[in-house]
């Protein structure tokens, strides 16, 4: 669903000479501004007896706060942009042999362990002269480890909304780590980062957390707001807190991101994993989101209510409201998943009420052709509209614009129009299932897609990545930067195919006019080469930096 349209680009930044770190097997040299420190580490010994703040802890050396995105060029156009390491800010730490290669139920796999250059790519639709584009780290078992399975201390944080799959993403955390790498000792930070300093810290293990799966919500609670980066890693750092997991959506990657900014800054061997978690979908990159699928299941409850609702009278017109701030997937997929929706408002999609080709017009056609009509309304549709009749600006803890129930403003509009205007009879259910579809269980396919992002993230974090999030991307999983999964929120494209296959089987107006599509196509187009041209000149400047003095910046700047 991540849409080639929206493709950022990555920042090229000058090639710091000094900024090399030791190639190993897993980790190959790459071109970056990475920071250098000019003493080897001690911190590979932190263990369970190591004291508070001696956990790899190495506040007073001098390390760059400055960490660039990691682009490796290849041949062909092909770029890879890879996730941080412990070895960039704390060389020469110790490997260890994976403990997975002793174990009875994945040493059988063949090759289990993921070969060290593997790479997934962002784009597969490829023409035979086109780049061969960006790719993401393959996620992972690796051969080598970077963490003594009883030297880590781990910790689970959720944040955000809540999202069916949370208990399972967190359980398969505890029995993963616990399982895969015999770690025992994890702990769950209550209601989201704020718990890091003001709440209470919960032990897990396989048996707590054995059945919670079968529950929606999450077990430790969350939280929005209340992200202080200091006292976070203060905590982390008293707590000898090594493997940090963060569940959340995109201001929760966010906070991840200044978290491992710190944590680098201060030189700790601890890893930051981030298992992206949004069920509006719209984080980029990965494919989908974890309970996603479930949250368009539920939603198809209250879809069919109003569907039957509404064909059981004269008239009758069914509104549900579902989730969708910024972007319109759920009511997109709950309408397409339907075939009972005659019309879908999101986000992405401006409309009007009044005049031909307005929402009035084609709700009173259906009317007279079906005898009802069903409207599937995204909670951030029509903002403009809404706003212009009752101003209003207000944001939650984390920031995030609080929005007005456009569920109730439209239906109220409808009812006044065709009642008081069109003197017609109509009878109006409105369903707001919101929250019901957000605070269920995950069903069976998130609950699995869950068990590949905890095992992603763990592997990752054991081999020593960190500042990294976890997802598939064309059906692979990977480790993706968390500057490209928080740079943008993925959207609903509405010059793709998905939003065309839903206007025809609603056959509802688009509200565009033809001559809004035709600039839409253009622009799409117009990212896509810039996007194409970008990654040419990743190469050409990557090589060009190679071989030019590195204090000429000329090369590096594209506009220049
Ligand atoms: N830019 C940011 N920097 C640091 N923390 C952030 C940032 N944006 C959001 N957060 C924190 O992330 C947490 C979750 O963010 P929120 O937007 O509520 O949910 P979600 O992660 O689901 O998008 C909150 O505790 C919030 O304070
Ligand atoms: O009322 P709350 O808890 O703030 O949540 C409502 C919001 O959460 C969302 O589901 C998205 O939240 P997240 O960013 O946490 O995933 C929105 O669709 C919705 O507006
Ligand atoms: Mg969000």
């Amino acid at each position: 669903m991540a849409s080639s349209a929206s493709i950022s680009r990555p920042r090229f930044r000058c090639f710091d000479p000094t900024s090399s770190y030791p190639a190993t097997a897993d980790h190959p040299r790459y071109f970056s501004s990475a920071v250098s420190l000019s003493s080897s580490s001690s911190s590979s010994s932190s263990s369970s007896s190591s004291s508070p703040r001696e956990n790899g802890f190495r506040d007073t050396m001098a390390i760059s706060n400055n960490s660039e995105p990691k682009i490796v060029p290849g041949e062909g156009g092909y770029v890879l942009e890879d996730v941080p390491h412990l070895v960039d800010y704390i060389p020469d730490l110790p490997t260890y042999p994976n403990p997975l290669q002793d174990n009875p139920s994945y040493s059988v796999v063949k090759q289990y362990f993921v070969n060290a250059d593997d790479t997934v790519a962002q784009k597969i639709v490829v023409h035979k002269d086109s780049p061969r584009g960006t790719h993401f780290r393959r996620s992972g078992p690796r051969q080598k480890v970077y963490f003594e399975s009883d030297e880590v201390h781990a910790c689970i944080v959720t944040c955000g909304g809540l999202c069916p799959g949370l208990n399972t993403v967190i359980r398969e955390l505890v029995c993963g780590l616990n399982h895969m790498y015999h770690v025992k000792r994890i702990l769950g930070i209550e209601g989201g980062y704020r718990g890091f300093y003001a709440r209470n810290t919960i032990p897990l293990t396989p048996k707590v957390v054995n059945d919670i799966h079968k529950r929606g919500g999450t077990i430790l609670g969350t939280s929005r707001g209340g992200h202080d980066t200091s006292k976070i890693v203060d905590s982390i750092q008293d707590r000898g807190i090594n493997q940090v997991y963060v569940i959340g959506g995109d201001g929760t990657q966010r906070g991840a991101a200044v978290i491992f900014e710190e944590i680098r800054r201060r030189g700790l061997k601890v890893a930051v994993a981030g298992i992206p978690k949004t069920i509006d979908n719209d984080i980029p990159v990965i494919d989908k989101s974890f309970g996603f699928d479930s949250a368009v299941e539920e939603a198809q409850r209250a879809i069919n209510a109003a569907h039957v609702e509404a064909e059981s009278v004269e008239n009758g017109i069914g509104v549900v409201k579902l989730m969708g701030r910024y972007s319109g997937f759920i009511a997109m997929y709950a309408t397409l998943a339907s075939r009972d929706v005659d019309c879908c408002l999101i986000p992405e999609s401006p409309f009007y009420l009044e005049g031909p080709g307005g929402l009035y017009e084609y709700i009173e056609k259906r009317l007279k052709e079906d005898g009802h009509i069903v409207i599937v309304i995204a909670e951030g549709a029509g903002d403009v509209l809404l706003s212009e009749s009752l101003p209003k600006d207000e944001q939650d803890a984390s920031g995030n614009k609080l929005l007005q129930d456009v569920g109730l403003w439209l239906s109220q509009n409808i009812k006044d129009h065709f009642s008081k205007r069109r003197k017609m009879n109509i009878t109006l259910k409105y369903i707001d299932p919101t929250y019901m579809i957000r605070a269920i269980p995950g069903n069976a396919s998130d609950n699995v897609y869950c068990t590949l992002l905890a095992h992603s993230a763990i592997h990752g974090a054991m081999a020593g990545y960190t500042g990294f999030t976890v997802g598939p991307v064309n059906g692979r999983h990977a480790y993706i930067p968390f500057c490209r999964v928080t740079e943008r929120q993925n959207k609903v494209v509405i010059t793709d195919r998905m939003w065309a296959r839903l206007l025809s089987s609603t056959n509802q107006p688009s509200f565009l006019d033809p001559k809004e599509v035709a600039k839409k196509v253009a622009e799409t187009k117009k990212e896509d080469t810039e996007a194409e041209a970008q990654l040419i000149d990743a190469e050409n400047h990557v090589e060009a930096t190679a071989s030019s003095d590195p204090k000429d910046c000329s090369v590096c700047d594209p506009n220049v």
